[in-house]
C-alpha cells in the first residue's frame, strides 16, 4: 500500500506579461502594464499520481487565455480583470473548482510636455505596484485582496522611538528625533463577491480604494509625529476601514529601513551625532519588520 497521497496541488502560469492600449477617437492613449499569475486547482490529481494528462489545462492555455480575455474584456480595475479570468476558469473546465489570480500592476503615468498632458507618452514615475489576489471558488463566490507593493518613503524628521522595554540585551539609545524609511505593502480584504458580475456592478470602490490607501499612507507618513512603526500602520489601517466600508481587513508589512548615525568625532571633534547628525550609513541589513492585520469588528460581536 502506498504510505503517500498527493495532498495539495495547484499549477499555472506565472509572469505573464500584458500591455494593452486603448484609443480614444481623439487621439488620446491610455495604457496598462501588468504581470499575471494564474494557479488552478480541482480534480487534476491523476495528471500528478498517474501521469494522467487529460485534465491538464495546459500553463499555455492559460497564458493564451490570459491575452484573449485581456483583449476582449477592460483591463482596468485589475480587480475586474482579475474577476473576469477567475470565473472564466471555474465556468469552462467543469473539473476546475478553484481559479487563483494575481495581477502586479506597474506604473505607467502621463507625460506633462509643454505644460499639458501629452496623449500617448508616459513614464514609470515610482516602482511601487498595484496588487490583485483574486480567488474564485465554485459555488463560494470570489474573495479578493488588493494592495499596494514595493512604496519606498522616508522623513527626516517626526519620528521617535523610546519608552520600549529595555534589559542586559538592549543597547539601542531612545530618540525623539529620527530618520524613519520604509517599502509599504499594503492590502485590503473586500467583503466577499458573489460573482463577476457583482465585481463588475461594484467596480468603481477599486480605483477609489486604491487612490485612498495611497493618500492615506502617504499623509499620514508625512504628516504623523511617529512614536514607532507599528503606532503609525495601526493608525492607517483604522483609517482605510474607516473609507471604505466594503473592506473587512487591512494589512501592512514595513520593513524598518535603518539610518544610522555616525561618530565623527574622532576626526577633529567633528559633531555628528544627536541634534547635530547630518551624514547617516543607511542600512541594507538587517532591517526590522513589522506587520499588522487591523479587521472590522463584527457589530453584533460583544465587546
Ligand atoms: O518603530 C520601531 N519599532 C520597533 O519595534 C523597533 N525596534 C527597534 O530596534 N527600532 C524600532 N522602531
Amino acid at each position: 500500500m502506498s504510505q503517500s497521497q498527493l495532498s495539495y496541488a495547484k499549477y499555472g502560469k506565472d509572469n505573464v506579461r500584458l500591455f494593452k492600449v486603448r484609443r480614444e477617437q481623439n487621439g488620446v492613449q491610455h495604457v496598462t502594464e501588468m504581470t499575471v499569475c494564474t494557479l488552478l486547482e480541482g480534480d487534476i490529481e491523476e495528471s500528478y499520481t498517474k501521469a494522467d494528462n487529460s485534465p491538464v489545462v495546459a500553463t499555455d492555455t492559460q497564458k493564451q487565455t490570459v491575452y484573449v480575455l485581456a483583449k476582449q474584456n477592460p483591463v482596468d480595475p485589475p480587480e475586474l480583470f482579475a474577476a473576469i479570468l477567475g470565473q472564466h476558469f471555474i465556468d469552462t473546465y467543469s473539473h476546475i473548482h478553484v481559479a487563483n489570480v494575481k495581477i502586479i500592476v506597474h506604473r505607467w503615468s502621463r507625460m506633462t510636455v509643454d505644460g499639458s498632458a501629452h496623449p500617448h507618452s508616459f513614464l514609470r514615475d515610482g516602482t511601487d505596484k498595484r496588487t490583485v489576489e483574486l480567488v474564485a471558488r465554485r459555488g463560494q463566490g470570489i474573495t479578493i485582496k488588493s494592495g499596494i507593493d514595493g512604496l519606498l518613503v522616508l522623513k527626516s524628521t517626526g519620528s521617535a522611538f523610546h519608552g520600549f522595554h529595555r534589559d542586559e540585551y538592549t543597547r539601542l539609545p531612545e530618540t525623539w528625533d529620527r530618520i524613519l524609511s520604509t517599502e509599504v505593502q499594503n492590502s485590503w480584504q473586500w467583503k466577499q463577491f458573489k460573482n463577476v458580475e457583482q465585481v463588475r456592478k461594484e467596480q468603481d470602490k477599486f480605483n477609489k480604494c486604491y487612490e485612498a490607501a495611497n493618500q492615506i499612507t502617504l499623509d499620514t507618513f508625512a504628516k504623523e509625529n511617529s512614536a514607532s512603526v507599528q503606532a503609525t500602520m495601526y493608525n492607517m489601517c483604522n483609517q482605510i476601514l474607516a473609507v471604505a466600508p466594503d473592506t473587512t481587513d487591512i494589512e501592512y508589512t514595513l520593513p524598518n529601513k535603518h539610518y544610522f548615525e555616525i561618530d565623527l568625532s574622532w576626526f577633529k571633534g567633528l559633531k555628528n551625532t544627536g541634534k547635530d547628525a547630518e551624514v547617516y550609513a543607511p542600512q541594507s541589513d538587517p532591517n526590522g519588520l513589522i506587520h499588522c492585520r487591523v479587521s472590522r469588528k463584527d457589530p453584533k460581536a460583544k465587546l
